[in-house]
């Protein structure tokens, strides 16, 4: 007997019904959820921020260079300096629990887990990272062994970037693509238009005002992307804006303090205008005492929210001349946010509950 080819293809966990030649006795099973956001180092060290960095900066839809030269900048520059730089900034932000960005998406899997328990519906939710972990060839394989057989992807981001949302969807499809049996797929592509999304927000700001008072501007930060990109076709831009527009809206009259930036620039390319920093500044010099800054573009807080707007912006703001910098946290686990997550993932699993 000769020995098999080795298949490209995991071995699937073995079936009893494989050869059964019966009219098919099973139900597909309960449809999976997979909540995927961006990923973030497991400790707060050079060592695993390294790793980290390494596999998210080699993905050619975050660096659209060609990669054999990007290749030797990241590992002759970036990957060399960068990670001694950010672990104190990452230790600044570290949770008990772990990097805030895991800590929340695991928060947000829980909560909308019990949602779909208290109405009956026999749905299974995992959250996953495109870079780092939980892996999403690993969530994918939890939910197969929950007897998933449909899988609906979303990625975490309201705004659609193909930085962000289209190498969450590469990712599964590359895991599925490992797959010999591979589960039904679906993917949400961007939800800002989200009325409970925007309500969710918008309940947020108020609040916040409620217990503290109104700014004169609400800077609403979204992350960068390099302009180039937009110019070639990414809608992100236009997302952001769409974004800043509905939560205007929602808020009525008070909607007129409503201004927007772009956060996070790296590199020497010019990225999306106006940067969050220099606006901040410069509306300090110009007189500006009391600013409230929010992320909408985070639905979890991280690095780029806790470190570099809650900690370098408001000192900058504070250095020209502010006086009042308050930043409103990313939706986390709000169960305004939860409810609406449920009502968004109900609707894109019509036909499979
Ligand atoms: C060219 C580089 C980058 C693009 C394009 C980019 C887009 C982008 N990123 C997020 C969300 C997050 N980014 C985070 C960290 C982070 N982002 C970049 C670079 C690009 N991002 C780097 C190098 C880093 C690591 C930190 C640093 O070195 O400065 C995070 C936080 C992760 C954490 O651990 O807390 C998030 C979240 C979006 C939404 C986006 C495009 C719209
Ligand atoms: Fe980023
Ligand atoms: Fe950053």
């Amino acid at each position: 007997m000769s020995k098999p080819f080795a298949s490209r293809f995991r071995p699937e966990p073995a079936d009893p019904h494989a050869f059964d030649t019966r009219p098919p006795a099973r139900e597909p099973g309960p449809p999976g959820v997979l909540l995927v956001n961006l990923g973030t180092p497991d400790e707060p060290t050079a060592g695993a921020i390294r790793r980290y960095l390494a596999e998210f900066l080699s993905d050619p839809r975050v660096i659209e260079i060609p990669q054999w030269l990007w290749q030797i900048v990241l590992r002759g520059f970036i990957l060399p300096r960068r990670p001694a730089a950010l672990a104190p900034r990452y230790r600044e932000i570290w949770m008990p629990e772990g990097s805030p960005l895991l800590v929340w998406s695991l928060a947000q899997a829980r909560g909308l887990q019990q949602c779909f328990d208290a109405e009956g519906l026999p749905v299974r939710v995992q959250a996953a990272m495109r870079y780092g972990k939980p892996a999403v060839a690993a969530a994918i394989d939890s939910l197969r062994e929950q007897g998933c057989e449909r899988i609906l992807t979303v990625p975490m981001y309201p705004q659609y970037a193909a930085s962000t949302t289209a190498t969450a969807v590469d990712a599964v499809a590359a895991a599925a693509g490992a797959l010999r049996n591979q589960p039904e797929l679906r993917f949400i592509k961007r939800f800002y238009t989200d009325e409970a999304y925007i309500g969710a927000l918008a309940a947020r700001v108020r609040a916040h005002w409620d217990a503290h008072g109104k700014p004169e501007k609400l800077l609403l930060s979204f992350h960068g992307l390099p302009r180039r990109v937009v110019e070639q076709g990414d809608p992100y831009y236009r997302d952001c804006m769409e974004t800043a527009d509905l939560l205007r809206r929602a808020l009525g009259e008070d909607g007129a303090l409503v201004e927007v930036s772009f956060q996070s620039r790296f590199g020497a390319e010019k990225w999306l205008e106006p940067y969050t920093e220099p606006t901040l500044k410069s509306w300090a010099s110009a007189g500006v005492r009391r600013v409230d800054v929010m992320c909408p573009g985070f639905l979890a807080d991280c690095l780029e929210t806790l470190e570099e707007i809650q900690g370098q912006c408001r000192k900058a703001f504070l250095a020209a001349g502010g006086r009042e910098f308050r930043y409103i946290p990313c939706l986390n686990d709000d169960p305004a946010w939860i409810d609406a997550l449920a009502g968004l993932v109900r609707r894109h699993l019509g036909g499979w509950i």
